[in-house]
């Protein structure tokens, strides 16, 4: 496994219309939070920072064009939505929650985001196009996510894990059996946290 050293993020600035759009969708997911459990604070001030913000940081780190974005596990939003409101390319929301899937499928159509496809289905059956960056937050173990990556990614496809304090056990867990190239992104939100980028996943010998 070819390792980078970590680096640093650089600040995250949108247009005035993507967080014209933040705001309505915080907006809704506080309305929602009322009644389905979609994150765990209603504190506006708390979900800017730890939800949107922490969301809002993988942008710089997409890799540029038009192709393919997909979410595993996008829960409230996190990070899929959140990012889905400040590009273009096409965006996939998979969650198998249905109540999620829900609030998902109305706050796309409430911001307007026909880029935005929402599966309420397993990550484990879904189909999608050739996916050319993948995300997915507080979702699953490395080791449990790296399978559904290869199944997902395109042959140049990069998926971006935020991870926690166990980024680097997680890391080595994973490592039998696999081959790709990581590079390490502190939080800017977290300061135990990292974001994994990993590229050329292959499965060792393949
Ligand atoms: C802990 S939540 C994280 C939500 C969001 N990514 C975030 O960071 O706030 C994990 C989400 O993944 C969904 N999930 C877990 N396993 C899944 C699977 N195999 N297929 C689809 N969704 C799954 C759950 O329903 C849940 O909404």
């Amino acid at each position: 496994m070819k390792q980078d050293l970590i680096d640093t993020m650089p600040p995250v600035a949108v247009s005035r219309e993507t967080e014209a759009r933040l705001e309505a969708f915080l907006a809704l997911l506080l309305r929602w939070n009322a009644r389905i459990n979609l994150v765990a604070s209603s504190d506006p001030a708390v979900l800017r920072q730890r939800h949107i913000a922490d969301s809002l940081q993988l942008l710089p780190l997409l890799p540029e064009g038009e192709g393919p974005m997909a979410d595993l596990g996008s829960g409230g939003g996190f990070p899929g939505l959140v990012l889905a409101s400040a590009v273009t390319r096409p965006v996939h929301l998979v969650e198998s929650d249905r109540r999620k899937s829900a609030f998902l499928q109305a706050a796309a159509a409430e911001l307007g985001l026909s880029h935005v496809k929402v599966h309420a289905e397993r990550i484990e059956a879904v189909s999608l196009p050739p996916i050319a960056v993948l995300t997915a937050r507080a979702l699953a173990p490395l080791e449990k996510m790296l399978p559904w990556a290869e199944r997902l990614l395109a042959p140049e496809g990069v998926a971006l894990f935020p991870k926690g304090r166990n980024a680097e056990a997680e890391l080595a867990a994973a490592q039998p059996g696999w081959t790709m190239a990581v590079q390490r992104f502190k939080s800017m939100t977290d300061p135990d946290a990292t974001i994994l980028k990993l590229s050329g996943l292959r499965r060792a010998g393949a």
